[in-house]
């Protein structure tokens, strides 16, 4: 089966890196597969998800990403094409830097239909029923400066999934949260899966990746292991290496 997103080769040198951030990655990931990316602090794991994302140009390698348009090669993408990808097919859940503070979270969510070109009345529609559905009713009209980390962390996975993205990358969507909220934002981005998403997840947190199908580990910018789950034990292993 041809995979959804496939790298080959992936390298990223920064400029005035001594060695490479990312070194000759190969990685296939699977529709409908939830992937954890781990790894001691400084191993690459941001720089492959920004790589596989299209946010960074790797120095070389390549991605193919099964879009429903057809194969595209994510490394190569003019910026029309990456914001149609980004748009229409690729969601994303950072700690920081997508919702916009002084937006409501229904005007967050909202905001990524709207930019896909759908009226505003209807993109605030569908953006009410995803808020609904990740528990948020009734806190539509906060700004996201009102509300907590967990509650803004459902209004980005809200806003990654109104679109139908098909590919979500999330990068440490718990790092700031309490145990009990990481565990309700990690099952909000796992039913993501169960509906034919596919997750791709960088975390620091065994619990994370235990619950995720599969894990893979970067030492120095190479995949040093993938393994499917239960591969938290090897995982924290390299971690606290
Ligand atoms: N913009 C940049 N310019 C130069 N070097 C960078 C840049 N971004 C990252 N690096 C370097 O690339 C390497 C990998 O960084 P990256 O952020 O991908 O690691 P990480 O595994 O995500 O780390 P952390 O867990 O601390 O977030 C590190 O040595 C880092 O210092």
């Amino acid at each position: 089966m041809t995979p959804l997103l496939s790298a080959r080769g992936l390298t990223m040198q920064y400029p005035g890196g001594v060695t490479p951030a990312l070194d000759a990655v190969d990685l296939d990931i699977g529709a409908g597969e939830s992937v954890a990316i781990m790894g001691a602090s400084g191993s690459g794991k941001t720089t492959l998800l920004h790589c596989l994302a299209g946010i960074l140009r790797p120095t070389a390698g390549l991605v193919s990403f099964a879009s429903v348009q057809g194969p595209v090669r994510v490394e190569s993408l003019d910026d029309g094409e990456r914001s149609r990808l980004r748009r229409e097919e690729l969601g994303f859940v950072f700690q920081q830097g997508l919702l916009l503070d002084e937006l409501t979270a229904l005007e967050n969510v909202a905001v990524a239909r709207m930019l896909a070109g759908v009226p505003r009345g209807q993109a605030e529609a569908e953006a009410a029923q995803w808020l609904q559905h990740l528990g948020l009713a009734g806190l539509e009209q906060r700004r996201l400066g009102e509300l907590s980390g967990g509650q803004a962390q459902r209004v980005a996975i809200a806003r990654a999934q109104v679109t139908g993205a098909r590919l979500i990358f999330a990068d440490e969507p718990t790092g700031a949260l309490d145990s009990a909220t990481s565990v309700e934002v990690l099952d909000l981005l796992l039913a993501a899966t169960q509906q034919g998403r596919t997750l791709v997840v960088v975390t620091h947190d065994a619990d994370v990746a235990r619950r995720c199908a599969r894990t893979v580990v970067l030492r120095d910018g190479r995949v040093v292991s993938d393994t499917a789950a239960p591969a938290a034990a090897a995982s924290a292993a390299e971690v606290s290496r």
